[in-house]
């Protein structure tokens, strides 16, 4: 057992379902071991910091004011912590960037790093060059940071949420976009209750995905619309369930949590084609105005229609949708209506799709705009492969209701539910969530992938974690079925589960010297923490001491292979003794 592992066990204290935890550093704390986990927040402007000007309006206050303000709120920064266990120097960063909230729940810590994006923008002045930048800056932190954080004005924030979506290709840490109504420096406002709950939902739970977190609950990011400008509960998700409902515990859906399933890094890809509009159609709305909005160099249009998908039917407003759809514009039929998703039940939406517009289904507005505009820029696709790809879900952002395998169609459930006489929904997934995470466990210790699809195919899922945090992923990799993880990535296994000790599954195939499961989780992002690559020079140097090459050829794999330094700042080079 490692170090951290020992320390660990040690602890006095009950822990969450530790797969949902990230860390990164321990520390002794009243004699009680607690975890570190670091999250990146950028600060890009919105209400949450802004002052009066003076002339009745808000604008964002000075440089530096926020993080200032911040570190003189107990329940957002403590001071005696930091002072305690060397913070500053531990992390390289000064006190006006760096900031800890004090002991969660869950024996946690929270260290956060504030970056100050210059200007700070009222959101209405915020552009696709902005929605770059934070994208850029969450590429740039990766590896360095747990989760992440984007502080952002309101009136846009689900076109950067939806827009991020897409940017950050194969996600596998939390990204969570929040503000507030009222300015942080006020008695009454939602800002400090909504940031501190970002943090330690980008801190402490394992949710690959950039949500939107605000007033009690968290969002998929491309799935929500700001409707209420006067309430703390500005936002809605109109179409799919919160991620999160964050009463007096944090409840986390796990069902719905989109897993990223392909063994592929995390990457952002930034290009996004400007070209693009949203045409809201009303009744009598005349020829000419839908003509000028096709024009060149116009490239993709988002058409809200009526009801479930509906238009005029007029046979010369059909020609001109038409007629641009041949030159190439693409066109996607999303509703006025909140809810709901456009179907062909109508022939005045059937009329669309025989112009050429393509369905939307149940995607928000900005959601499609921010998408086609992502799909747009995609080079290597034609104008075919980038329709099909607005009608396919890349990150949640419509529903897709196929792929969803039904409880009620499980026969292991059923006869379970029929035996004890149980036959509310409700009742059934409690059945599964009792009984199928040591079944998983059991079947990827066994390497055999016929019955983890089985109990896939029950509803079960391929992350949730035994009662030490070790998820099927762990396991699998600490046996070395290669296979079988290559089977759970694709299930949406996360390489960054934690079990109780603080391992990933890339500490279990590193310590059961697996090769092939080392270079899958690396291809796939697995990495080690800043902190642990330094930690790691121990075991690197007993390793060498006893000529061990192969060890140290399995660090290597795994990331470990610059020099750490020794006990007086010397580089210490990490080649094996010959053996004696
Ligand atoms: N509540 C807010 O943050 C609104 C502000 N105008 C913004 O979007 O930046």
């Amino acid at each position: 057992m490692s170090s951290l592992g020992r320390a660990l066990s040690q602890s006095r204290l009950s822990r969450p379902d530790a797969s949902q935890v990230q860390t990164s550093l321990i520390h002794r704390e009243e004699e009680m071991s607690v975890l570190e986990v670091s999250v990146l927040v950028l600060y890009t402007g919105g209400t949450i910091g802004m002052v009066e000007d003076g002339k009745g309006g808000l604008v964002p206050a000075l440089p530096g004011c926020f993080i200032q303000y911040l570190r003189t709120i107990p329940f957002l920064h403590d001071e005696k912590y930091a002072q305690d266990t060397d913070l500053y120097k531990r992390y390289k960063l000064p006190p006006t960037e760096l900031c800890v909230l004090p002991l969660s729940k869950e024996n946690l810590r929270v260290v956060y790093r504030i970056l100050e994006y210059n200007p700070l923008l009222d959101s209405s002045n915020m552009t696709p060059a902005d929605w770059e930048k934070i994208a850029k800056d969450i590429e740039k932190y990766y590896v360095q940071y747990n989760g992440f954080v984007v502080l952002h004005g309101t009136d846009t924030m689900a076109y950067t949420s939806s827009a991020l979506s897409f940017m950050c290709e194969n996600l596998g840490k939390p990204v969570i976009v929040t503000g507030s109504q009222l300015p942080i420096y006020q008695l009454r406002t939602d800002g400090r209750d909504n940031l501190l709950v970002a943090l330690l939902l980008a801190g402490e739970f394992n949710i690959p995905e950039v949500g939107l977190y605000f007033y009690q609950k968290l969002y998929r990011g491309n799935r929500v619309t700001k409707v209420d400008c006067a309430s703390f509960d500005a936002f809605t998700s109109p179409n799919l369930p919160p991620l999160a409902d964050v009463e007096i515990d944090i409840k986390i859906n796990k069902d719905i949590i989109w897993w990223p399933c392909k063994t592929e890094k995390f990457t952002v890809n930034p290009q996004l084609n400007c070209n693009v509009g949203v045409l809201r159609l009303f009744p009598g709305i005349t020829n000419e105005t839908v003509k000028a909005f096709l024009q060149p160099p116009m490239a993709g249009v988002i058409l809200e229609t009526f009801g479930s998908g509906n238009a005029p039917d007029r046979q010369d407003l059909m020609d001109i949708i038409h007629e641009a759809s041949v030159r190439g514009v693409i066109m996607i039929n999303c509703t006025q209506c909140l809810r709901g998703s456009v179907t062909s039940a109508y022939a005045t939406g059937q009329a669309l799709a025989k112009a050429g517009v393509v369905a939307g289904f149940d995607m928000t507005p900005e959601a499609a705009l921010s998408k086609l505009s992502y799909v747009l820029a995609k080079q290597d696709l034609s104008l075919e492969q980038k329709k099909k790809m607005m009608q396919c879900s890349l990150c949640g952002e419509l529903t897709d209701d196929s792929k969803k395998p039904k409880l009620s169609d499980s026969r292991f459930i059923q006869d379970i539910a029929k035996s004890l006489s149980i036959n509310c929904d409700e009742e059934l997934g409690a059945i599964r969530d009792a009984l199928t995470p040591t079944l998983v466990c059991v079947a990827a210790k066994a390497g055999d992938i016929e019955a983890l699809e089985a109990l896939r195919e029950m509803g079960s899922d391929m992350i949730t974690a035994d009662y030490d945090g070790r998820t099927p992923l762990h396991i699998a990799a600490c046996e070395g079925h290669l296979k079988v993880v290559e089977y759970l990535l694709s299930k949406g296994a996360s390489v960054y589960a934690r079990d109780c000790y603080g391992e990933t599954p890339l500490h279990s195939a590193v310590h059961c010297r697996h090769k092939d499961v080392v270079k899958l989780l690396r291809k796939t992002g697995a990495h080690f923490s800043p902190a642990e690559i330094v930690d790691a020079g121990t075991k690197l140097h007993s390793l060498a001491a006893s000529g061990d090459s192969e060890g140290l050829e399995i660090w290597k794999l795994a990331g470990v292979d610059q020099k750490p330094t020794g006990v007086n700042g010397e580089f210490i080079e990490f080649t094996a003794c010959p053996r004696s």
